[in-house]
């Protein structure tokens, strides 16, 4: 495969972490990042799944964490990895060695993991299989050209499989392309959402961070986060800045009734909850609504669990404010979550947007008269947004458009879209440290 050409934007391949002790972390790791790469390519959920398996359990919480970093770095820089290998391989070798190479590569050019750990752990690594012996060499003599002679110029935005990059830049042009493929190269900073009797500030010194608008604290340090200052207590949950915006723009009040209909694993039913209105958590999902319940555990917070398909709920109430934060491709996480790219197909998409058209009719039933109703979802796909709105208001003259604020509601200021809805790239705020994308919405019902 040969290094892409999507513009003239080439540039040095840029570490962005360093694994403690990643030299001293042995083959076994390097073999869990294998299967966590792998895991990730082939089928949606796959890293989780991996991660939960007893092989991977099985392994020394460090090397557990070395071996998904390397795995995160993999995914998030596979094309600019490929495009370096590719240029010295003359052929294309079993995918067994490819990942050995990619695993090695993963480590020297993004996470500062010592040449000589990479390197010799990859040798010992393609020597365990009888199916990779064979290769030693080859496996050497790349990674030890690599490292001589540097990997040479790569462009961020083959690190997108060609159909999404292809949709990007139709539907934002080539520069928001190139700088969205810029974004997803390094890991994002870790947000938190705090209780509004927090001390946003005293937290954000206490991790060296920086509040943002809209109350977001963005920590400065990685780690354990319920090693961090007020997790115990239950102050705050980690919550990307932009998905912190939808429950804002809903603008719960104490006193009111809230539905929130897509709602697990809850981050939003917690910023919810934190108005002091009465909250209906709906999920169809029991094992993510597990997790929202230990969510509203640990925070101290309550809402009403109902456990059931919004499309099938059999329930006459209608609610104040509904929040629809509807399934979806979730390509805006990119950063977060590499693998959605690798595991989303453009079919994916017409199929998502067929479940958000149902699931928004079901919502707007919810909706008393005079009521609010926000629609968003995580994706950067105009059908699974914008379009959505489109042919919902279309079907639906009770609802209109209530224009956003983005300051008002912690949004960066160019989000805002001539209809008055919000419309977030992976690359607005960068020079803080960036964003997940976001498609959000606010209608009300005349
Ligand atoms: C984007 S996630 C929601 C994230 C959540 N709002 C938060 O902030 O943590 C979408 C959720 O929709 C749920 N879901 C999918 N189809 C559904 C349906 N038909 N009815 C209700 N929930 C559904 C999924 O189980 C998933 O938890």
């Amino acid at each position: 495969m040969a290094d892409k050409a999507r513009g003239p934007r080439r540039e040095p391949i840029q570490r962005t972490g360093e694994p403690d002790a990643a030299a001293d972390i042995g083959v076994e790791a390097r073999i869990a990042a294998g299967i966590l790469l792998n895991a990730a390519l082939e089928r949606r959920n796959g890293l989780d799944e991996a991660m939960a398996s007893a092989e991977l359990k099985s392994l020394p919480g460090p090397d557990r964490a070395f071996a998904r970093a390397v795995a995160m770095a993999a995914l998030r820089r596979l094309g600019e990895i490929d495009a370096i290998l590719n240029r010295r391989l003359q052929k294309s070798p079993p995918e067994a060695v490819r990942t050995i190479l990619r695993v090695s590569l993963a480590q020297t050019l993004v996470l500062d993991t010592p040449a000589f750990a990479a390197v010799s752990t990859a040798v010992k690594l393609a020597e365990r299989d009888a199916k990779t012996r064979p290769y030693k060499a080859l496996v050497n003599a790349v990674l030890r050209g690599i490292e001589r002679e540097g990997p040479g110029l790569t462009t961020a935005e083959s690190n997108l499989p060609d159909w999404i990059a292809a949709r990007w830049k139709q539907t934002y042009g080539e520069a928001a392309l190139a700088a969205i493929a810029l974004a997803a190269r390094d890991e994002p900073p870790t947000d938190l959402s705090l209780k509004p009797a927090e001390d946003a500030n005293a937290l954000a010194e206490a991790l060296d961070g920086q509040v943002l608008t809209g109350g977001t604290v963005r920590a400065g340090v990685r780690g354990d986060v319920a090693a961090w200052p007020g997790y115990e207590t239950g102050g705050w949950w980690v919550q990307d800045a932009a998905a912190a915006v939808p429950a804002r723009l809903l603008a719960a009040k104490s006193g009111e009734t809230v539905l929130d209909m897509c709602a697990a694993p809850g981050g939003k039913t917690l910023q919810l909850a934190a108005t002091g209105a009465t909250v209906t958590a709906l999920d169809r999902s029991e094992p993510r609504l597990r997790r929202l319940r230990q969510n509203l555990d640990r925070t101290g917070l309550s809402a009403e669990i109902v456990v059931t398909p919004g499309e099938d709920w059999e329930d006459e109430r209608t609610f104040d404010a509904v929040l629809l934060d509807a399934p979806c491709t979730a390509t805006g996480t990119l950063r977060r979550n590499p693998e959605v790219l690798r595991a989303t197909k453009p079919a994916d998409v017409a199929k998502l947007a067929d479940v958000q058209h149902r699931l928004l009719d079901a919502a707007a039933e919810r909706v008393a008269p005079g009521g609010r109703l926000v629609f968003c979802v995580c994706s950067l796909e105009r059908e699974e947004g914008e379009t959505q709105i489109i042919a919902f208001l279309r079907r639906n003259p009770a609802f209109r458009t209530a224009p956003a604020d983005p300051a008002a509601v912690g949004a960066p200021a160019e989000a805002l879209t001539p209809e008055g809805w919000l419309r977030i790239l992976p690359s607005m705020w960068a020079e803080t440290g960036g964003v997940d994308g976001f498609f959000a919405a606010r209608l009300e019902r005349i």
